[in-house]
């Protein structure tokens, strides 16, 4: 930790593969790719870390057959750190006739239907098959609204599934395994969850069963004080987050690290995100507008392309709209986490966020 402002924290992870500036983004890299973009482009934006799902993976085209061929870092050309979620979201929000039982879950796979089985042992030896630097627990996170007896029998399974997983994970110098609090938005739940989270012990811990349809004020509520009840010495990872708006109230809540796939999934929808609000570039308004995106942005897109010209491309359905959109908005997330890791080194945080929602213009911009 380099610096804190508040309850906001910059500081580096160390890994064998490069360091983590942080506070981070992660670009989701699910199926080995970050979409639409080349993994040199992605460092170009700034990107340390990037993530990649143990669910697509071992559906396609299998982790064995990645460890045969060297590995996901080699595989996707990418040699910096990489995190891998565990499967188990993935599981429950796109396989079928999912079976859930104590041992693990078995499901049909969304591609081909064939079957297949998650447990806290097997989302292990994916994860080491394909290299990943920090792997994720095994857990289970329940769709929001749930009662809270739901909630707790699922948090305390998810926290069963925390020991097997740090069990199968074993001694592995170099690499990390994190933690991920469980307890919806009950705050006593979420105590029950970060004590037997560190009672295991992890290497980074992650505030799970967020951003699953509760809404910015009912998250914010839960960061008051889920992120505080985790160890302050390691990092903190809010998962599957989220609009810039909620990347900077996430920070000034205490996280360390977020990842989501709004920027590139967005930039392929012709949603630009900018300092200044969101722009939708199919929109008729844009056809004959010679001004980039942001005038301030020094991404490719901005630097050498018209609003006029990427509202043609996306109109036209090139595949270069998807790549100069996405490449924009990963840039302009970038931007975002450097602005905000400077802000709290320079104890000027509050002042950050308070110009930061100044110059957003509500609506199309
Ligand atoms: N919103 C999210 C996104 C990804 C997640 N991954 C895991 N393993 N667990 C969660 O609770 C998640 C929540
Ligand atoms: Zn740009």
């Amino acid at each position: 930790m380099t610096a804190t402002d508040g309850r906001a924290r910059s500081g580096v992870i160390d890994t064998p593969r490069g360091q983590i500036r942080t506070p981070a983004f992660m670009p989701v890299g699910t199926a080995a790719t970050v979409k639409a973009m080349m993994p040199e482009s992605v460092a170009a934006t700034g990107a340390d870390i990037l993530l990649g799902n143990t669910y697509h993976l071992m559906l396609r085209p299998t982790a064995e057959r990645i460890a045969a061929l060297g590995g996901l870092h080699k595989f996707m050309n990418w040699s910096g750190p990489i995190l891998t979620d565990s499967g188990g979201f993935q599981v429950m929000s796109l396989a079928e006739l999912r079976k859930l039982t104590e041992e693990g879950v078995t499901f049909r796979s969304h591609i081909d239907g064939s079957r297949h089985m998650l447990s806290p042992e097997r989302s292990m030896e994916i994860q080491t098959l394909l290299g990943s630097d920090i792997v994720m627990c095994f857990d289970e996170c329940p769709a929001l609204p749930a009662d809270r007896d739901r909630i707790a029998e699922s948090m305390r399974l998810s926290m069963r599934w925390a020991e097997r997983s740090k069990e199968a994970f074993g001694d592995r110098p170099g690499h990390a395994l994190f933690g991920i609090q469980q307890g919806g938005l009950d705050e006593d739940l979420r105590g029950e969850s970060a004590e037997a989270l560190q009672a295991i012990g992890f290497d980074g811990y992650a505030v799970g069963g967020l951003a699953v349809g509760e809404g910015q004020a009912a998250m914010f509520g839960c960061l008051d004080y889920a992120p505080q009840m985790l160890p302050a010495d390691k990092p903190r990872y809010l998962m599957g987050v989220g609009k810039p708006d909620d990347i900077v109230g996430a920070v000034a809540r205490g996280i360390d690290m977020m990842d989501c796939v709004l920027p590139s999934r967005s930039g392929r929808t012709g949603q630009a995100w900018t300092r200044r609000g969101q722009v939708n570039i199919k929109n008729a308004r844009h056809a004959d507008d010679p001004r980039p995106l942001d005038e301030h942005c020094t991404c490719p897109a901005c630097r050498n392309y018209s609003r006029a010209y990427l509202h043609h491309v996306f109109r036209s359905g090139e595949i270069i709209s998807s790549m100069l959109l996405t490449w924009h908005n990963l840039h302009y997330y970038q931007e975002l986490m450097a602005g905000m890791r400077a802000a709290i080194a320079q104890g000027r945080f509050a002042a950050f966020e308070a110009t930061f929602h100044a110059q957003r213009a509500e609506g199309d911009i």
